[in-house]
């Protein structure tokens, strides 16, 4: 499909942008259940690094699923091809220099390897956000899990639906142990050294 597209050469590389921002860019992917805390973690790290003076962008459901995959369901086939556009997008944001942040339950290993290759190695942060079902279903933010015990969500992840967790995430926060503030200190104290530019 890809064989006639030949890529034509920018004058202004990643490292022109970097420099010009004055630090480094990358991705920080928060994974783990629907209720675990992603979206309230990531934003508290956002709104740290913006006061830094970092420049950042955030991805979540609201910008992604209501916009460029709403056509997708989750099924996981559209779960993959969910994560997969994500993750090109994330790739294009940290070409563009920016710390991106994206937080999304991407319930599958198999995707968050594909983002780590995407983006590559060097430029990939994985967040476990690790909290139990029993406690994301206490916590019941959207009153998605009382649907999925009525049967009214057919493939509620943890319920219905598998989470496969990460075996070696770069970071791991269990939100029934740490406080968010704990947490949020810990992700910036891991990343602040990654902010410097290569040459620094
Ligand atoms: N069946 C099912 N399973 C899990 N989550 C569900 C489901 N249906 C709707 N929702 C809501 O959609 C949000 C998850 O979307 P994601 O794009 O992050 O999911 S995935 O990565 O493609 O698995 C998730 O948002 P968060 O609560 O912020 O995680 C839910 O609010
Ligand atoms: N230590 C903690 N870290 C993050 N969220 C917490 C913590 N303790 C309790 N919560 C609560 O858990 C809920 C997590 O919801 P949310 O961030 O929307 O999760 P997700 O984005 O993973 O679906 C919020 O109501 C938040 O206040």
């Amino acid at each position: 499909m890809c064989k006639n597209i030949i890529p034509h050469n920018y004058q202004i590389s990643i490292e022109d942008r970097r420099q010009s921002n004055q630090h480094n860019s990358f991705l920080l992917w928060f994974t783990g259940l629907s209720g675990s805390g992603k979206s309230t973690i990531a934003n508290v790290v956002e709104q740290k690094l913006h006061q830094m003076g970092v420049k950042t962008f955030t991805l979540d459901g609201d910008n992604i699923r209501k916009g460029i995959n709403k056509d997708l369901t989750f099924s996981p086939e559209d779960r993959t091809e969910n994560i997969r556009r994500i993750a090109e997008v994330a790739n294009l944001m940290v070409n563009a220099g920016l710390v991106t942040l994206a937080a999304f339950v991407s319930p599958y290993k198999k995707d968050r390897a594909s983002i780590r290759s995407i983006v590559k190695d060097v430029n990939f942060v994985e967040i476990y956000i690790n909290t139990s079902v029993e406690e994301c279903e206490r916590r019941d933010v959207k009153g998605l899990y009382k649907k999925a015990r009525a049967g009214e969500i057919k493939n509620m992840t943890g319920i219905s639906a598998p989470y496969e967790a990460p075996e070696n995430p770069e970071i791991e926060i269990n939100t029934e142990e740490e406080s968010l503030d704990v947490a949020v200190q810990r992700i910036i104290d891991y990343i602040t050294p990654k902010l410097k530019l290569n040459n620094e």
